[in-house]
Protein backbone atom coordinates (compact mmCIF):
# COMPACT_ATOMS: atom_id res chain seq x y z
CA UNK A 1 0.00 0.00 0.00
CA UNK A 2 1.40 3.42 -0.82
CA UNK A 3 1.31 6.27 1.90
CA UNK A 4 2.36 4.08 4.40
CA UNK A 5 3.75 6.50 7.01
CA UNK A 6 6.69 3.99 8.47
CA UNK A 7 7.68 0.74 6.53
CA UNK A 8 5.46 -2.08 8.41
CA UNK A 9 8.36 -4.23 10.14
CA UNK A 10 9.04 -8.09 9.53
CA UNK A 11 7.21 -10.38 12.36
CA UNK A 12 7.30 -13.47 13.55
CA UNK A 13 3.70 -14.51 14.44
CA UNK A 14 4.60 -17.22 15.98
CA UNK A 15 7.33 -19.85 15.81
CA UNK A 16 8.49 -20.60 12.30
CA UNK A 17 5.72 -18.35 10.92
CA UNK A 18 7.79 -15.15 9.31
CA UNK A 19 5.76 -12.16 7.51
CA UNK A 20 8.23 -10.26 5.65
CA UNK A 21 5.48 -7.09 4.85
CA UNK A 22 6.22 -5.61 1.05
CA UNK A 23 8.48 -8.34 -0.12
CA UNK A 24 7.36 -8.17 -3.33
CA UNK A 25 7.59 -4.62 -5.32
CA UNK A 26 4.87 -3.46 -7.52
CA UNK A 27 6.15 -4.76 -10.57
CA UNK A 28 6.57 -8.05 -9.05
CA UNK A 29 3.08 -7.84 -8.33
CA UNK A 30 1.51 -6.87 -11.82
CA UNK A 31 3.53 -9.29 -12.86
CA UNK A 32 2.18 -12.00 -10.96
CA UNK A 33 -1.32 -10.52 -11.07
CA UNK A 34 -0.93 -11.05 -15.41
CA UNK A 35 0.20 -14.99 -14.75
CA UNK A 36 -2.77 -15.59 -12.49
CA UNK A 37 -5.02 -14.12 -15.11
CA UNK A 38 -3.54 -16.44 -17.11
CA UNK A 39 -3.31 -19.59 -14.87
CA UNK A 40 -7.01 -18.98 -14.42
CA UNK A 41 -8.02 -19.59 -17.89
CA UNK A 42 -9.40 -22.75 -19.19
CA UNK A 43 -8.49 -25.60 -19.66
CA UNK A 44 -8.08 -26.65 -15.85
CA UNK A 45 -8.79 -23.22 -14.97
CA UNK A 46 -10.33 -21.49 -11.95
CA UNK A 47 -13.04 -23.41 -10.39
CA UNK A 48 -15.02 -23.18 -7.27
CA UNK A 49 -14.75 -26.34 -4.76
CA UNK A 50 -17.47 -28.45 -3.34
CA UNK A 51 -16.02 -29.52 0.08
CA UNK A 52 -16.91 -32.86 1.14
CA UNK A 53 -20.03 -31.36 3.62
CA UNK A 54 -21.86 -30.27 0.40
CA UNK A 55 -21.02 -26.67 1.05
CA UNK A 56 -18.64 -24.56 -2.07
CA UNK A 57 -15.86 -22.73 -1.17
CA UNK A 58 -16.25 -18.76 -1.50
CA UNK A 59 -12.64 -18.68 -3.14
CA UNK A 60 -12.39 -19.65 -6.76
CA UNK A 61 -8.77 -21.26 -7.12
CA UNK A 62 -6.80 -22.64 -9.69
CA UNK A 63 -3.99 -25.16 -8.76
CA UNK A 64 -0.10 -25.59 -10.81
CA UNK A 65 1.89 -28.49 -10.27
CA UNK A 66 -0.56 -30.69 -8.81
CA UNK A 67 -3.96 -30.60 -8.41
CA UNK A 68 -5.91 -30.08 -5.06
CA UNK A 69 -9.23 -32.07 -5.11
CA UNK A 70 -11.94 -33.13 -2.71
CA UNK A 71 -11.86 -37.00 -3.61
CA UNK A 72 -15.20 -39.15 -3.13
CA UNK A 73 -12.70 -41.88 -2.25
CA UNK A 74 -8.83 -42.56 -2.20
CA UNK A 75 -7.69 -42.57 -5.62
CA UNK A 76 -4.89 -44.78 -4.60
CA UNK A 77 -7.28 -47.82 -2.70
CA UNK A 78 -10.86 -46.89 -2.90
CA UNK A 79 -11.61 -46.67 0.49
CA UNK A 80 -14.06 -43.46 1.82
CA UNK A 81 -12.13 -42.94 5.35
CA UNK A 82 -9.51 -40.88 7.12
CA UNK A 83 -7.15 -43.85 7.25
CA UNK A 84 -7.32 -46.94 5.67
CA UNK A 85 -3.83 -49.94 6.38
CA UNK A 86 -1.83 -50.66 4.04
CA UNK A 87 -2.62 -48.00 1.11
CA UNK A 88 0.89 -46.29 0.18
CA UNK A 89 -0.20 -43.26 -0.71
CA UNK A 90 -3.64 -42.40 1.17
CA UNK A 91 -6.04 -39.58 0.48
CA UNK A 92 -9.50 -38.82 1.59
CA UNK A 93 -11.02 -36.49 1.42
CA UNK A 94 -8.54 -34.18 0.19
CA UNK A 95 -5.63 -35.85 -2.47
CA UNK A 96 -3.14 -34.29 -5.10
CA UNK A 97 -3.97 -35.04 -8.26
CA UNK A 98 -2.79 -34.98 -12.01
CA UNK A 99 -5.59 -33.92 -13.55
CA UNK A 100 -8.56 -31.79 -12.24
CA UNK A 101 -11.26 -34.27 -11.84
CA UNK A 102 -13.81 -31.87 -9.98
CA UNK A 103 -12.99 -29.33 -13.07
CA UNK A 104 -12.94 -29.95 -16.38
CA UNK A 105 -11.03 -32.92 -16.28
CA UNK A 106 -7.92 -31.63 -18.18
CA UNK A 107 -4.46 -31.94 -16.49
CA UNK A 108 -3.20 -29.70 -14.34
CA UNK A 109 -1.40 -27.09 -15.72
CA UNK A 110 2.42 -27.44 -15.47
CA UNK A 111 4.06 -25.69 -11.83
CA UNK A 112 5.88 -22.42 -13.17
CA UNK A 113 9.72 -22.74 -12.65
CA UNK A 114 10.24 -18.68 -12.04
CA UNK A 115 7.50 -19.06 -9.23
CA UNK A 116 10.06 -21.97 -7.69
CA UNK A 117 12.56 -19.46 -8.26
CA UNK A 118 10.36 -16.96 -5.99
CA UNK A 119 9.51 -18.94 -3.30
CA UNK A 120 13.08 -20.72 -2.87
CA UNK A 121 14.12 -16.94 -2.16
CA UNK A 122 11.48 -16.30 0.03
CA UNK A 123 12.00 -19.21 2.40
CA UNK A 124 15.93 -17.87 2.11
CA UNK A 125 14.73 -14.17 3.21
CA UNK A 126 11.98 -15.40 5.78
CA UNK A 127 14.58 -17.64 7.78
CA UNK A 128 18.01 -15.93 6.80
CA UNK A 129 20.73 -17.89 8.74
CA UNK A 130 18.82 -20.23 10.95
CA UNK A 131 16.93 -21.70 7.19
CA UNK A 132 19.25 -24.75 7.88
CA UNK A 133 17.12 -25.34 11.18
CA UNK A 134 13.65 -25.84 9.53
CA UNK A 135 12.76 -28.89 8.14
CA UNK A 136 12.94 -29.14 4.35
CA UNK A 137 13.85 -25.24 3.98
CA UNK A 138 17.41 -25.29 2.91
CA UNK A 139 17.02 -27.04 -0.40
CA UNK A 140 13.49 -26.07 -0.83
CA UNK A 141 12.10 -27.49 -4.13
CA UNK A 142 8.69 -26.72 -4.18
CA UNK A 143 5.88 -28.47 -7.09
CA UNK A 144 2.73 -27.18 -6.29
CA UNK A 145 0.76 -24.42 -6.07
CA UNK A 146 -2.85 -23.11 -5.21
CA UNK A 147 -3.73 -19.70 -6.23
CA UNK A 148 -7.05 -18.82 -4.66
CA UNK A 149 -8.87 -15.52 -5.85
CA UNK A 150 -11.51 -14.14 -2.69
CA UNK A 151 -14.22 -11.88 -4.69
CA UNK A 152 -16.07 -9.62 -2.12
CA UNK A 153 -17.37 -11.60 1.17
CA UNK A 154 -14.91 -14.75 0.05
CA UNK A 155 -13.09 -16.33 3.33
CA UNK A 156 -11.48 -19.05 4.39
CA UNK A 157 -11.93 -21.19 7.39
CA UNK A 158 -9.71 -22.34 9.86
CA UNK A 159 -7.72 -25.36 8.85
CA UNK A 160 -4.22 -27.26 8.54
CA UNK A 161 -2.96 -27.90 5.08
CA UNK A 162 -2.04 -31.44 5.74
CA UNK A 163 -2.08 -33.02 2.17
CA UNK A 164 1.58 -32.32 1.79
CA UNK A 165 4.26 -35.80 2.60
CA UNK A 166 6.86 -33.24 3.83
CA UNK A 167 7.11 -30.83 6.17
CA UNK A 168 8.68 -28.41 4.10
CA UNK A 169 7.39 -24.38 4.62
CA UNK A 170 4.10 -23.48 2.85
CA UNK A 171 5.33 -19.73 1.12
CA UNK A 172 2.66 -17.58 0.80
CA UNK A 173 2.21 -14.56 -1.06
CA UNK A 174 -0.84 -12.13 -1.11
CA UNK A 175 -2.50 -9.83 -4.02
CA UNK A 176 -4.53 -7.56 -4.14
CA UNK A 177 -6.95 -6.50 -1.38
CA UNK A 178 -6.01 -6.88 2.25
CA UNK A 179 -7.22 -9.49 4.26
CA UNK A 180 -7.42 -9.80 7.74
CA UNK A 181 -5.61 -13.59 8.29
CA UNK A 182 -5.39 -15.78 11.48
CA UNK A 183 -2.62 -17.78 12.17
CA UNK A 184 -3.58 -19.98 15.41
CA UNK A 185 -1.87 -23.02 16.60
CA UNK A 186 -1.02 -26.34 15.71
CA UNK A 187 -3.13 -28.95 18.11
CA UNK A 188 -6.67 -26.54 17.97
CA UNK A 189 -8.68 -24.73 16.43
CA UNK A 190 -8.98 -21.94 19.77
CA UNK A 191 -6.41 -19.54 21.07
CA UNK A 192 -3.93 -18.53 21.11
CA UNK A 193 -4.12 -17.15 17.60
CA UNK A 194 -2.68 -13.61 15.82
CA UNK A 195 -4.79 -12.07 13.80
CA UNK A 196 -2.71 -9.88 10.87
CA UNK A 197 -3.74 -7.67 7.88
CA UNK A 198 -2.08 -9.05 5.16
CA UNK A 199 -1.79 -6.54 2.07
CA UNK A 200 -0.54 -7.10 -1.80
CA UNK A 201 2.87 -7.91 -1.78
CA UNK A 202 3.18 -9.51 1.48
CA UNK A 203 5.26 -12.89 2.30
CA UNK A 204 4.48 -14.97 4.51
CA UNK A 205 6.24 -18.01 5.43
CA UNK A 206 4.91 -20.67 7.59
CA UNK A 207 7.33 -24.10 8.70
CA UNK A 208 9.50 -25.38 11.41
CA UNK A 209 6.97 -25.28 14.26
CA UNK A 210 4.46 -23.56 12.28
CA UNK A 211 4.17 -25.65 9.86
CA UNK A 212 0.85 -27.38 10.63
CA UNK A 213 -0.78 -23.85 12.59
CA UNK A 214 -4.17 -23.72 11.83
CA UNK A 215 -4.98 -20.57 9.66
CA UNK A 216 -7.21 -18.75 7.58
CA UNK A 217 -8.58 -15.64 6.17
CA UNK A 218 -11.49 -13.99 8.14
CA UNK A 219 -12.59 -11.35 5.83
CA UNK A 220 -11.01 -9.23 3.06
CA UNK A 221 -11.45 -5.29 2.72
CA UNK A 222 -12.55 -4.72 -0.40
CA UNK A 223 -11.54 -1.58 -2.29
CA UNK A 224 -7.56 -1.51 -0.65
CA UNK A 225 -5.83 -2.99 -3.61
CA UNK A 226 -3.66 -0.64 -5.92
CA UNK A 227 -5.85 0.31 -8.86
CA UNK A 228 -3.14 -0.28 -10.83
CA UNK A 229 -3.11 -3.67 -10.51
CA UNK A 230 -5.87 -3.65 -12.08
CA UNK A 231 -7.45 -6.37 -9.70
CA UNK A 232 -10.67 -6.89 -8.39
CA UNK A 233 -10.66 -8.76 -5.00
CA UNK A 234 -7.85 -10.65 -3.57
CA UNK A 235 -5.24 -13.12 -4.87
CA UNK A 236 -3.45 -15.49 -2.50
CA UNK A 237 -0.47 -17.78 -3.78
CA UNK A 238 0.41 -20.58 -1.66
CA UNK A 239 3.72 -22.72 -2.85
CA UNK A 240 4.26 -26.30 -1.47
CA UNK A 241 6.36 -29.26 -1.97
CA UNK A 242 3.93 -31.76 -2.08
CA UNK A 243 7.10 -35.12 -1.49
CA UNK A 244 5.64 -36.58 -4.35
CA UNK A 245 7.67 -38.31 -7.27
CA UNK A 246 4.93 -39.03 -9.39
O1 LIG B 1 -5.47 -16.87 1.40
C1 LIG B 1 -4.65 -17.08 2.29
O2 LIG B 1 -3.96 -16.19 2.78
C2 LIG B 1 -4.49 -18.48 2.85
C3 LIG B 1 -4.78 -19.57 1.86
C4 LIG B 1 -4.66 -20.94 2.47
O3 LIG B 1 -4.60 -21.09 3.64
C5 LIG B 1 -4.60 -22.11 1.59
O4 LIG B 1 -4.67 -21.97 0.36
O5 LIG B 1 -4.48 -23.22 2.13
FE1 LIG C 1 -3.98 -23.14 4.10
Amino acid sequence: MTGELFPRPSRELAPGAVLLPDWLDLTQQRELVAACREWARPPAGLRRVRLPGGAEMSVRQVCLGWHWAVVPRCPTCGVARKAAEGCPRHWFPYAYLRTTADGDGAPVKPFPAPLGVLARRAVAAAYGPRVAQIPGALDYAPDVALVNHYGEGARMGLHQDLEERTDAPVVSLSLGDSCVFRLGNSSTRNRPWTDVELRSGDLLVFGGPARYAYHGVLRTLPGTADPVLGLSGRLNITVRCTGLAD
